[in-house]
């Protein structure tokens, strides 16, 4: 049997070599899973001709690099971009935003999966709390949906301000409040979290917790109105959704209206904005950013 010799937190750890972990984390490097677990296999073939009986990650990430590279150089770039993502040394929090209908859920599920991230909240989960928490009369921007927030303004806004954003920004400062719990949390237990939805916004989270640098921000964009429009009309083909069309198409101005402060606040606090047209070009821009920002870094601003 050929060991794997790793380590966590200054201590050394043994495990034997698998070909099943070596081609998930191939297939997150998005090489199709036959494909990885034939080139999994030859990595092994290779080891046991070598007549090793022990490997250290370090060695072994070389070889697969090295072949890697002659085999598809650019599932090796984006291998090696997840392996600096995994070697942070503190937990990752990737806060993922826009309008409804953009694709933030469909994305952060993409990118927790590909990232190995076991934690992923969505932004209208932790509103539902809150709606249990605080009443309609207290509160009653929460108990309405982002875009017709203004409904429930108990004081209307004055006439100079639009009224969707009056309400949206009432609706999301609200349920910042949970967002900030959250990361609080996942940095105090060192868990790495996705969390998205509409109320990831650009200037509401905390200043002090979106400073540090393994706390990251995107916001999704679809400058294509109708593509936007079409996102509700899939959504809705799936067999499981309960939420109705009709609904979203009828409050899709205001929905748009929604779109364009997110990008005014992502440009306002230097959040990239990217938009989300096609899911491999979007996971691999969000990736792209965070190895940048985040890869490798062991010196975590406080
Ligand atoms: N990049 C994309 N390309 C094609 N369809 C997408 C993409 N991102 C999301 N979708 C589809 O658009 C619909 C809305 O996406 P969803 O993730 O539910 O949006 P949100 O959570 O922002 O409201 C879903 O049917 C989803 O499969
Ligand atoms: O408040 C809102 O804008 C939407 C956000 O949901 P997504 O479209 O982002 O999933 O929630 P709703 O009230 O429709 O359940």
């Amino acid at each position: 049997m050929i060991m794997v010799q790793g380590e966590v937190s200054g201590k050394v750890y043994t495990e034997p070599f698998s070909k099943g972990v070596l081609s998930r984390s191939l297939t997150r490097a998005e090489m199709g899973p036959n494909k990885a677990y034939a080139f999994a296999s030859c990595i092994e073939a290779k080891l046991k001709d070598k007549n090793l009986s022990l490997i250290t990650i370090d060695e072994l990430v070389e070889l697969i690099v090295d072949d890697l590279r002659d085999e598809d150089p650019e599932i090796a770039e984006k291998y090696i971009a997840w392996r600096q993502i995994k070697k942070g040394t503190e937990p990752l929090i990737i806060l993922i935003g826009g309008a409804s209908g953009v694709g933030t859920s469909s994305i952060a599920f993409e990118i927790a999966n590909r990232l190995g991230i076991r934690n992923m909240i969505s932004t209208d989960m932790i509103r539902e709390v809150m709606r249990k928490i605080v009443s309609k009369e207290l509160i009653p921007v929460i108990h309405e949906s982002s875009f017709t927030a203004y409904k429930g303004m108990r004081v209307p806004p004055p006439p100079e301000f639009d009224d969707v954003l009056a309400g949206f920004r009432d609706h999301v400062d609200t349920v910042s409040v949970g967002i900030d719990a959250v990361i609080e949390r996942s940095l105090k237990e060192g868990i790495s979290i996705v969390i998205e939805g509409v109320h990831v916004v650009p200037g509401f989270i905390k200043q002090e917790l979106i400073e540090k640098n393994n706390v990251v921000m995107f916001v999704l964009t679809l400058q294509d109105k109708e593509i936007h429009k079409g996102r509700f009309y899939s959504r809705c083909r799936q067999m499981w959704a309960r939420r109705p069309l009709q609904r979203y198409l009828d409050n899709f101005f205001a929905i748009r209206k929604t779109h364009k402060y997110f990008e005014s606040q992502a440009s306002k606090f230097d959040v990239p904005a990217i938009e989300n047209i096609d899911v491999v070009t979007t996971i691999d821009s969000i990736i792209k950013h965070i190895t940048e920002t985040y890869g490798g870094i062991n010196d975590v601003k406080k």
